[in-house]
């Protein structure tokens, strides 16, 4: 295991304390996610955790829920009457907990269900912590495909770069699992993300924004390359 590895499993079993016996739990999308179903997948298999159910933030989650051999415990958001908690990852954080998400294309989704969740816990490793975001990674814009060049558009009129996501190793660009497209956005100057994430989200054609709220994290928790771990509350 590298040290990026090993931060990721360091953050994903610490979460495991945050998911209870006949808890609905909503799981996150991405590789440090992962590391945090097969953690839980141990602790169900092995009936230290029981009568839980999980929902999905992605088609890639859920596939992997059911190559685990857990599709008993899977439910569709309308199946459940709460989260009670979600473990999700994301691409970059702030001292304030703002979290850009949605490097793997599934943020309308993952804001849907982290934003119910009772409780909603980030787990990252030390390296998607900056002072101010975004930093290195643009921010994910869900838009319909009907839309996307006229808000590739008004977004280069905002400043900074507008691109439309495209896949590797598949012609054209990436479709969402809700059919959308999406358009990465890195702003030209530090700015408000509060603010950008108002402004962009009421451009017509935009369903979702990777901008998510510190104030609707309810703990960070950041695995480090030694193994140990720090939380931001
Ligand atoms: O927002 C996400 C998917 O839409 C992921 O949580 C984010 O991209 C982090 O992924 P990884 O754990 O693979 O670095």
């Amino acid at each position: 295991m590298d040290n990026t590895d090993v931060a990721k499993e360091a953050a994903a079993k610490e979460a495991l304390k945050y998911a209870r016996s006949g808890y609905v739990i909503g799981v996150g999308t991405g590789s440090t996610a992962m590391v945090f179903l097969r953690e839980l997948h141990r602790l169900i298999i092995n009936g230290v955790i029981n009568n839980v159910l999980l929902v999905p933030t992605s088609t890639e989650t859920e596939i992997e829920i059911v190559r685990l051999g857990l599709a008993n415990l899977l439910r569709y958001p309308w199946q459940v009457d709460r989260i009670d908690v979600a473990v999700d990852s994301a691409d970059e954080v702030d001292r304030r907990k703002n979290l850009i998400k949605g490097g793997g294309a599934a943020l309308t989704r993952e804001k849907i269900i982290d934003y119910w969740a009772r409780e909603f816990i980030v787990i990252i490793d030390e390296s998607k912590v900056f002072d101010s975001i975004p930093s290195k990674h643009p921010i994910p814009i869900e838009v319909i495909p009907f839309a996307w060049s006229i808000v590739k558009a008004r977004l280069e009129e905002l400043g900074g770069t507008a691109e439309l996501r495209f896949g590797s190793g598949k012609r054209g660009p990436v479709v969402t699992d809700n059919g959308n497209y999406i358009i990465d956005y890195m702003p030209r100057a530090v700015v408000n993300i509060e603010d950008l994430e108002r402004t962009i989200k009421e451009l017509p054609g935009v369903v979702e924004v990777g901008i998510f709220n510190g104030r609707r994290v309810s703990r960070v928790i950041i695995g480090k390359a030694d193994g140990s771990v720090i939380t931001m509350d």
